[in-house]
């Protein structure tokens, strides 16, 4: 585990409100869409499902609309149910009414799970397909590799946690943390439902060169206080990146963080 740990050091900006939070990570990425657009032509953006998606809209404004280069976008699931992807519990569909469906980015760089798999909740089959297509994207160079490990390396992953301290579908005590060989794993158990769903392994969460974990709510206030007192146990404590990874967290899911962390 060491070796995914060995990064950045964590962030954190503590927001008075939502919606301040939410113009802030409207600006954060389009800051670093711009960035990536010109360095590489393309940006490629890991989406998690949850509260993040509501959070989203105030990148479907005018300003944002008009500056952007949509086109250049590409779209991931960092963890991903295995229900049909019109289901109410799928987050391709929670990010598509909510966001996708609203901003111009192709549809072929929207890059949903296996519809087939995820109709007849194949978990292991989604996974597998899964990350057969993060690695085409790979050799098309339109997802980086990071540095000599050959793991793929995306611009910016937009994640959330539950209060129980989970991020993607990586849970506490369950071994899908542990993760270190694949790029995309399976769980069939999973806490909280649905229990079938994909997730991005540790070392791939890790690798991004921008991680941003919002975090709002009181409900949130204990498992963000022992995030920031390193407790491991919880497998969002675990998150790092490349360049940065920064918590951007409401006043409430900031309450209960130790004074000095
Ligand atoms: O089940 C999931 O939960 C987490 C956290 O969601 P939230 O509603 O507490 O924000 C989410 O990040 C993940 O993508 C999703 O599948």
């Amino acid at each position: 585990m060491a070796s995914v740990l060995a990064k950045t050091k964590r962030k954190k900006i503590i927001f008075p409100t939502k919606n301040e939070l939410s113009e802030a990570m409207a600006e954060y990425t389009a800051n670093l869409s711009a960035k990536f657009c010109k360095v590489r032509g393309y940006f490629t953006v890991v989406l998690s499902g949850g509260d993040l998606i509501s959070w989203l809209s105030e990148l479907v404004e005018p300003m944002y609309q008009e500056s952007i280069e949509w086109s250049k976008w590409h779209i991931f699931w960092v963890d991903e149910r295995v229900v049909p992807l019109d289901h109410k519990d799928s987050n391709y569909k929670l990010a598509f009414d909510g966001f996708l469906s609203k901003v111009p980015i192709p549809v072929a760089n929207i890059h949903a799970i296996d519809k087939d798999c995820a109709a007849l909740g194949d978990a292991k089959g989604a996974a597998l397909l899964y990350e057969e297509c993060l690695k085409r994207l790979v050799n098309r160079d339109i997802i980086r590799t990071y540095k000599a490990s050959g793991f793929p390396q995306f611009d910016l992953q937009l994640l959330g946690m539950g209060p129980d301290g989970h991020m993607a579908s990586l849970f506490p005590g369950h071994y899908q943390i542990k993760e270190k060989a694949d790029l995309v794993t399976y769980i069939t158990d999973s806490p909280k439902p649905p229990p079938k769903r994909i997730t991005f392994t540790l070392p791939v969460i890790n690798c991004a060169s921008y991680n941003l974990m919002a975090v709002c709510d009181e409900a949130q206030a204990d498992a963000v206080a022992k995030v920031f007192s390193d407790n491991f146990d919880l497998p969002a404590a675990w998150l790092t990146a490349d360049k940065e990874a920064i918590w951007f967290l409401d006043q409430a899911a900031a309450s209960k963080i130790p004074k000095g962390h």
